[in-house]
C-alpha cells in the first residue's frame, strides 16, 4: 500500500498518547476484503488492557474539561484540517481493509471530516438556562456538563465517519474516549488517533483499542469511570450492550440495525426514484443500516420501474476498490455474500424471480452480483431481515394504506424513503411512517447537519446535528437560595 504519508499506518493501540502492544504480544491479522491478503496485523488486547485505557481517559477527564470551548474548538478544527489534508491516504487506507471503491472512500473521509468540523463549532454554543424563580429570593440556572468518559464501539461499514461521530461530539462537549473499532477496520481508526495526536488532543482524550470484542465490551460496561456508551452496530450485540450497561446505569446510545422501506407511488417522478434506489441501495454495496431494504412500488409504475432500475443496475461497474472507475467493492466478508445468497435463495424458492444478478460475482471471493429480485412478497426472510447487500427486492402494493402498514411492519425504524408528488401524501405518508428519518423524493440523508437515528428496535439517542452533542451531556440545575 503506498501512502503519501506512510506513518499513517499505524499497528499498535493508542493508549495515553502511546502506541501500545497487546500486553500478551498477540496480534490478529487484517484483510483486504478483495483479495483475502493480510494488510498489517494489530494487537489482540483484552479487559486489562481496556481497563488501563478507560483509567487514562478518566485521568484526563478533568483538565480537559476544564479548557475553554474555543480551546477545546480550536485543537478540534485542527484535527478536521488534518484529516482532509490527508483525504487520499485515509481513503487508501479504508479501501484496503473494508473494500468499498476508493472515490466512495475519499467520500466518506469527507463525511466523516464533516462532524469533526461540526462539532468543533457546535461546542461554543453549549447554552443553559435560566428559570423564572418558583420562590422569592431564589435563582434557579440549568448548566451543561460534559458527561465524563464515553466508550464507543463502532462497525466495519463506515470505518471513519462512525467514530468521528461518536467521538467529535464527545471530545468537543469535554468528555475522553476509549473506541473499539471492528476487527476488520482498525487501521482508520489507528490513523486518526495519530491525526488527533498532531492536531494536539492531549493524551488520554482518545484512546483505541482493538482485539477481543466480548472482552472489551465487558471491561467497558462494567466500569464504573465510564458514564456513557456509544454504539453503532447489530440489533442482537446493541440489546446485549443495553443489559450489560444496566448494573452502572450508563446512558447509552445505539444505532442499530435498520429495515428501511423505499416506496414509489403511482405519482412519482419515476426516473428520480430510481436515481434515488440507486443511491440508497448500493451504496457501500449494500452494507449500510439506512440502505433500501424493501422496495415497494404501485403497482401501476411497477413494471417499468424495475425495468429502468434493472437497467441502471447492469450499469454497475464491480471491481475491487483501488481499480479505476469501480463502483461496487466485495463484501465485508464470505459470511456475508453467504447470508444475501441464502435471502436470495429462499425469496427465489418461495416464487421471486431474479432479473439480475442473484449470485456471486464473477471475479469471486466476496464480490457479489447487484441485484434485482421481482415478485417478493412479504412471507419471505428477505422482507424482515437486515440483507446487507447489494439486493433490490421489489414488492407490488396497490394502496398507500397497504404501503404504509408494509412499512411499518418490521420491529425496526431508522431511515424509510418514499417517492411521491401528491403534497397531500407526502404529508400523510410522512406522518404515517414509524421511523426516525424519512426521505422524501431524497435517497441520501445522511450529513452532519441533521439528526440521525432511529425508533423501535432501531436503536436510542441521535448523532449528527445540534442533538448530537446532547448525547455527551448531563444537565446540572443550581438552586441559589439567600438572594
Ligand atoms: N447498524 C449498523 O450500522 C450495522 C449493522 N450491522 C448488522 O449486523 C450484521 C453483523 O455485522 P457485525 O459486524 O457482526 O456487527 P456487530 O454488531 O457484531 O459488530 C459491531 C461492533 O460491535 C463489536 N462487538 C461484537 N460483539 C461484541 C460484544 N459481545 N461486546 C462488545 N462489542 C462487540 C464488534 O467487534 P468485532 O468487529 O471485533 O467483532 C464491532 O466493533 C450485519 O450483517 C448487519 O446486518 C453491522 C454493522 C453496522
Ligand atoms: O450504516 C451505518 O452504520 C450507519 C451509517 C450510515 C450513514 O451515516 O449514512
Amino acid at each position: 500500500m503506498k501512502l503519501k504519508d506512510p506513518s499513517l499506518l499505524r499497528d499498535k493501540c493508542y493508549i495515553d498518547g502511546s502506541w501500545i502492544s497487546a500486553d500478551s504480544g498477540e496480534i490478529f491479522p487484517v484483510t483486504n476484503p478483495a483479495n483475502g491478503e493480510t494488510i498489517a496485523s494489530v494487537p489482540r488486547m483484552g479487559e486489562a488492557e481496556t481497563h488501563r485505557a478507560i483509567e487514562a481517559a478518566q485521568a484526563a477527564f478533568s483538565s480537559w474539561k476544564d479548557r475553554t470551548a474555543k480551546e477545546r474548538a480550536n485543537i478540534v478544527r485542527k484535527w478536521y484540517e488534518l484529516i482532509m489534508a490527508n483525504q487520499d491516504d485515509l481513503a487508501l487506507l479504508m479501501t484496503m481493509e473494508q473494500g468499498k471503491p476508493l472515490a466512495e472512500a475519499k467520500g466518506e473521509v469527507a463525511y466523516g471530516a464533516s462532524f469533526v468540523e461540526w462539532f468543533a463549532e457546535e461546542c461554543k454554543r453549549v447554552y443553559g438556562d435560566t428559570i423564572p424563580e418558583h420562590l422569592p429570593g431564589r435563582r434557579l440556572v440549568v448548566t451543561k456538563e460534559p458527561i465524563g468518559v464515553v466508550a464507543a464501539i463502532t462497525p466495519w461499514n463506515f470505518p471513519i465517519a462512525m467514530i468521528t461521530r461518536k467521538c467529535a461530539p464527545a471530545i468537543a462537549a469535554g468528555c475522553t474516549v476509549v473506541v473499539k473499532p471492528a476487527e476488520d477496520t482498525p487501521l482508520c481508526a489507528f490513523a486518526l488517533a495519530e491525526l488527533a495526536h498532531r492536531a494536539g488532543i492531549p493524551k488520554g482524550v482518545l484512546n483505541i483499542v482493538t482485539g477481543v470484542a466480548k472482552q472489551i465490551g465487558k471491561a467497558m460496561t462494567e466500569s464504573t469511570l465510564v458514564r456513557k456508551l456509544t454504539f453503532t452496530g447489530s440489533t442482537p450485540i446493541g440489546k446485549l450492550l443495553m443489559k450489560q450497561c444496566a448494573d452502572t446505569v450508563k446512558k447509552t446510545s445505539m444505532e442499530l440495525g435498520g429495515n428501511a422501506p423505499f416506496i414509489v407511488f403511482d405519482d412519482a417522478d419515476l426516473d428520480a426514484a430510481v436515481e434515488g434506489a440507486m443511491l440508497s441501495k448500493f451504496r457501500n454495496a449494500g452494507q449500510t443500516c439506512v440502505c433500501a431494504n424493501r422496495i415497494l412500488v404501485q403497482e401501476g409504475v411497477y413494471d417499468a420501474f424495475a425495468e429502468k432500475l434493472t437497467k441502471r443496475v447492469s450499469e454497475l461497474k464491480v471491481a475491487p476498490g483501488t481499480t479505476e472507475g469501480s463502483q461496487q467493492g466485495p463484501l465485508i466478508n464470505t459470511a456475508a455474500a453467504t447470508k444475501v445468497s441464502e435471502l436470495i435463495n429462499d425469496a427465489v424458492g418461495k416464487g421471486a424471480k431474479t432479473v439480475i444478478g442473484g449470485k456471486p460475482h464473477d471475479l469471486g471471493g466476496n464480490f457479489f452480483a447487484p441485484t434485482v429480485i421481482t415478485g417478493v412478497t412479504d412471507d419471505m426472510r428477505i422482507f424482515s431481515e437486515e440483507i446487507f447487500g447489494p439486493v433490490a427486492p421489489l414488492y407490488k402494493f396497490k394502496t398507500e394504506e397497504e404501503a404504509v402498514r408494509m412499512a411499518n411492519d418490521t420491529p425496526f425504524g431508522l431511515a424509510s424513503y418514499f417517492y411521491s408528488r401528491d403534497i397531500g401524501r407526502v404529508w400523510r405518508v410522512s406522518r404515517a411512517l414509524e421511523y426516525g428519518i424519512v426521505g422524501i423524493n431524497e435517497g441520501i440523508i445522511s450529513n452532519e447537519v441533521a439528526p440521525f437515528g432511529g425508533v423501535k428496535e432501531s436503536g436510542v439517542g441521535r448523532e449528527g446535528s445540534k442533538y448530537g452533542m446532547e448525547d455527551f451531556l448531563e444537565i446540572k440545575y443550581l438552586c441559589m437560595g439567600g438572594i
